[in-house]
């Protein structure tokens, strides 16, 4: 099983500039997470906090115990080898072959025999649908085969939990599902937790378990994925449906006039863009015919139905309608009366965003 990755009150500057304050979450073990934020909100280096290449100036991320932001480098060292990170290019060495770059983890901090690493290079690259593909340079191959051998050398070590920086950059929509695709199955094989960080809309409706937004220099919410699809709240809805309208502006937030003269705006008909409400919650990808069950999800069932009632009430729904009969009877919950589901709603606004307590999560 993947591990569990606990944040508390993390805050990171960079001199005098704040980039986000007291961030709590947690990841749970084996689950699919998704971070969200407009551009320049700190995504990637609240990823580089993480592992320990950026170092916040106050809270803690404790992995197994040790805390990421205060261990001895030595812990760090031990720490980071759990962790599985596909950059944004896949950051391969342009002058290796993609063999030679999805071995360069074991061979630098494994002991393995030539033979044990061709094995494993060759698992991994057939996993990540490279196979026969072991020779050819980076430079040859395109931007989504460079990403697949990014994940295939990210998983070398067999990671606990795998961090995804913008999987969707330079890719295509299709690819881009792909590329999801492939996470879940890697989930599904290997119980590792996951958190990818993303602007991409259709990639958070679709396959995380849960979701976070960054914005203001805050976490807005985080959240089993039924929060904050279902959420009022008017940064996560622009967000979601792409849309001008709202509190997201060109250089991350408006003004209150900009808010006002633009709402005067689309409300004289001009189109804000994006799409409008999708109702309902999409469903969620699931591992590819052939694969194994989830375990990540199976738990996530169990831990989201024990918070259910701490939820707001279209979120609740969404959970409840994504049961099966048995498991609604399993769990003892009857399919919500049409009267308190699918159409209502609740409002959050920024002091009470909903954010489950470390406990819940
Ligand atoms: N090493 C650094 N020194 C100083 N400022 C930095 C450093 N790294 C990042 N920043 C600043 O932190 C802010 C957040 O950057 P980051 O790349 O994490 O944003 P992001 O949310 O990942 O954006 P995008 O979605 O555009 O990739 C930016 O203003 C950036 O200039």
């Amino acid at each position: 099983m993947g591990a569990e990755v606990v944040i508390e009150g993390l805050t990171k500057s960079f001199g005098r500039q704040t980039i986000w304050r007291d961030v709590t979450l947690t990841l749970p073990p084996g689950e699919v997470s998704v971070m969200l934020g407009p551009s320049g909100t700190g995504k990637s280096v609240f990823l580089k906090s993480m592992i320990g290449l950026l170092k916040p100036e106050r809270g803690t991320c404790v992995i197994n115990g040790v805390d990421i932001v205060r261990c001895s480098e030595h812990k760090l060292y031990e720490t980071r080898k759990l962790f599985g990170v596909l950059f944004q290019d896949g950051a391969l060495f342009g002058s290796m072959t993609l063999y030679d770059n999805v071995a360069f983890p074991l061979r630098e901090h494994t002991k393995k025999s030539e033979t044990e690493i061709r094995r494993i290079v060759l698992e991994k690259l057939e996993m990540t649908g490279l196979a026969g593909a072991d020779k050819k340079l980076p430079g040859e191959i395109s931007g989504g085969m460079r990403k697949r051998a990014g994940l295939a050398r990210a998983l070398v070590l067999d990671p606990e939990i795998i961090l995804v920086d913008e999987p969707d950059s330079g890719l295509d929509p299709v690819r881009t599902t792909y590329i999801s695709q492939l996470f879940l199955d890697v989930n599904a094989q290997s119980d590792a937790t996951f958190l990818i960080v993303t602007h991409n809309i259709n990639l958070a409706r679709t396959v995380p378990d849960n979701l976070g937004m960054l914005f203001r220099k805050e976490l807005v919410m985080f959240g089993p994925r039924e929060v904050l699809l279902t959420s009022e709240e008017p940064v996560v809805k622009q967000f979601l449906n792409g849309r001008m309208d709202g509190p997201i502006g060109m250089s991350e937030e408006k003004d209150s006039a900009t808010i006002a003269a633009e709402r005067a705006m689309f409300e004289a008909g001009h189109h804000a863009g994006g799409v409008e409400e999708i109702e309902g919650i999409p469903a969620q990808m699931q591992p590819a015919p052939g694969m194994p069950t989830r375990q990540g999800a199976i738990r996530r069932k169990d831990r989201v139905m024990q918070i259910l009632h701490t939820l707001p009430p279209a979120a609740q729904e969404g959970i409840i309608e994504s049961l099966s009969p048995a498991e609604q009877a399993h769990y003892g919950v009857d399919p919500l009366p049409a009267d308190i589901g699918r159409h209502s709603s609740t409002t959050l606004d920024g002091a009470t965003a909903y954010q489950p307590s470390r406990g819940d999560l």
